[in-house]
Formats: structure tokens, sequence, C-alpha cells
């Protein structure tokens, strides 16, 4: 049996097993298997032919933002109304089979915005570009999900399911729980709070699926057995995502007024120009940058020119981009709790 179709066997009992205290154990396993067969696929394949062209697009600006969506949603349409990059944007599906890079300058800050092939479901298994699509998105700082409004929904969830199978966490943080493999002592476990979703012993069954014995672990939050497999697995990434609904000039003001008010979602349209000001707004805010203003003694600061950080940075961080040497010139180093002063 290949791995799609043990995948998807797996998929089958989880979906047919009742979710009772009787069978938590088995969905646990089951779940922590799925997690197992996943990774296997996602190892990077041997042949170098695999590899899309045109992907690999420099890192540049402050910050990357990556269009994800179904074919023919308006992701190019936005990047050319966005920024100064034309893309090539029509009717029919997969228009675009590249990266595009494009610029949006706000507020003093460059933001590389990338438009990206349509994927469709199946992507995370290699469906059209989806991998080469997915490989992009992982290395954003932002995504934003374009959906059609008409079929937003839809797509949203099957979108989800894609990235989700391919360890990217959307609006998740990181779960709270530490997790160190020993080389003796067996399994010490452990929490800070009370646990309703993961026991001991569910904890000790999927680490065994792991072929973990011996290890430390601590919960210091209410996580879910997907949530410590994810710990155990290690590589995830997690992910701010906006979901865009664009072409709201296809639906009635009700629908619009409906999507607007989902959690984490804009609804724009690119043909009627409708709402792009707010979504940039909230681009920002998900981006979390950090504008730093100097000033000479004596004088105002120049609020035309800030320095553009991530969010953590530290002092020293603002020293590098000043000057390479500044930092090292200073009698101290900078103390840790300046690290802070605007994380
Ligand atoms: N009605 C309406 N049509 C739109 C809107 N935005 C884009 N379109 C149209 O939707 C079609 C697809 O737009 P594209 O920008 O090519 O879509 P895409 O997501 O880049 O498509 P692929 O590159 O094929 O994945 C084009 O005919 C656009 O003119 C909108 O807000 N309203
Ligand atoms: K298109
Ligand atoms: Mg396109």
């Amino acid at each position: 049996m290949g791995i799609l179709e043990k995948i998807s066997e797996i998929e089958k009992e989880i979906a047919r097993t009742q979710k009772n205290k009787a069978t938590e154990y088995h969905l646990g396993l089951l779940k922590a298997k799925l997690a197992k067969y996943r990774a296997q696929l996602l190892e990077p394949s041997k042949s170098a032919s695999s590899k899309g062209e045109g992907f690999d697009v420099m890192k540049s600006g402050d910050a990357r933002v990556a269009l994800i969506g179904f074919p023919s949603v308006g992701k190019s349409t936005f990047l050319s109304l966005m920024t100064s990059t034309a893309s090539e944007a029509a009717s029919y599906e997969f228009t675009t089979l590249t990266c595009i890079p494009g610029v949006i300058e706000y507020k003093g800050a460059n933001i590389q915005l990338l438009d990206l092939p349509g994927i469709i479901e199946g992507a995370a298994q290699g469906k059209g570009r989806g991998r080469q699509v997915i490989a992009v998105a992982r290395t954003a700082d932002v995504v934003i999900m374009m959906l059609d409004a008409t079929k937003g929904e839809v797509q949203r969830s099957l979108l989800e399911k894609e990235l989700e199978s391919v360890g990217i966490r959307l609006n998740k943080h990181k779960p709270n729980i530490y997790f160190k493999p020993k080389k003796g002592g067996g399994i010490s476990f452990n929490s800070t709070v009370t646990l309703t979703q993961c026991s001991e012993k569910l904890v000790q069954l999927i680490l065994h699926e792991y072929k973990i014995f011996n290890a430390e672990v601590l919960f210091r939050e209410d996580c879910s057995p997907d949530e410590f497999i994810d710990v155990i697995v290690g590589n995830r990434v997690y992910m701010p995502c906006l979901y865009v609904y664009n072409k709201i000039d296809q639906i009635s003001m009700e629908e619009v007024d409906r999507l607007a008010r989902k959690p984490n979602s804009v609804v724009i349209s690119c043909g009627m120009k409708l709402n792009l000001d707010y979504l940039l707004e909230l681009l920002w805010e998900y981006l979390a940058l950090t504008c730093i203003y100097t000033k000479k003694r004596g004088q105002r600061p120049d609020f035309t020119d800030a320095i553009i950080l991530r969010k953590g940075a530290s002092v020293e961080h603002v020293c590098h981009r000043i000057h390479r040497s500044l930092a090292s010139q200073f009698k101290a180093p900078a103390p840790s709790t300046a690290r802070s002063a605007w994380a």
C-alpha cells in the first residue's frame, strides 16, 4: 500500500470512529500515525525535476506576504492593483504559473507581495503546482487567503485542510508544552493546568508511536492530542492568515455583511476597488512590524523615515540597522531588559 492510500485509510477510520471516552486512545493513536505518514509524504523528493521554475524569489523588503487561493479568485488582479508590478489576469483558470513578486509601500515599509498560481484540492500531495506554492507560503510572514465571495466557504475549508496537512497552522500559537527527549529515565509527565483533552496514558501511547520512550513532558496549557503531536513532530509553522473575500460586487449586501463579521476576514472587490484601504490597515496589523524613528540631539524625529523591524526586535537590531559596527562600540552590551522595550 502506498503512503497516500495509508493516509486515506486512516482518515476514513478517523471519520467513522465515534468520538467518546472509550475511543479517545484509539483516535489519538490514529492521529499520531496520520501525522507520521504525512511527514513522510513531505520529505523532499530526490528528483530535481519536481522543483518549479520561477519559484525561488529572493526575499526583499521588510516583510513577505503570500497570496494563496483557488484559480481565478483575483490574486493577480490584486497584485496589479496594490503594487507597481503587473501580473497577467484573465477569466480562465491557471493564468499565473509562477511566483510573481511586487512591492506594497505602506507607512514607510516595503512589503513584498507574492502572486502565486492558484491551488486546488490535493495541492499538498502535488496536484498542480501545489507543493511549490505551499513551500513559498511557508516562507511568508502573513498569508492572504484570497477567496471568491460567491463560493468562499467551501474554498476556505478546502484550503485550510491543505495547509493544515503540511504542518501550516493558521492563526494559532505554538502549543505551550515543554517537551524534551531524554537518554533514559522513562517518560516524566506533568501539567500545570487541568487537562481535559489529554491524559498521561494517551501521551505515552502517542510517544510510543513515535518510538520515544524517554522524555520530559510538561503541559502548561490544556492542549489537544493534535497539538501535542505538533510539538513532537516539531517543524510546524504558525502563521497569521487574513481571509480576503474578493468579488463582493457579485453577492448581496446581507451576504457581504455576514462575511465581513467573520474572524480574521475582510471583504473586498478588486473590480470596484472596494475596501482595499481597510485591507491594508489590517494587513499592517497582522504583520506587527515596529517602526523606530531616530532623532539627532536637540532635533525633532523624522517621522517620514523609519527603521522597520520585526516584532520582538532588540536594541541591538536597531543598532545594526543604523551601522554594522555601532553595537560593538558600546561600552556594555544592551541590557536584556531593553530587549522587551518594544516587543
Ligand atoms: N466581478 C469581479 N471580478 C473580478 C474581481 N477581481 C478580479 N476579477 C476577475 O476575475 C478573473 C480572474 O482574475 P485573476 O486576477 O486572473 O485571478 P487569479 O486568482 O490570479 O487566477 P489564476 O492566476 O488563474 O489562479 C478576471 O477575469 C478578473 O477580471 C472582482 O472584484 N469582481
Ligand atoms: K485567472
Ligand atoms: Mg493569477
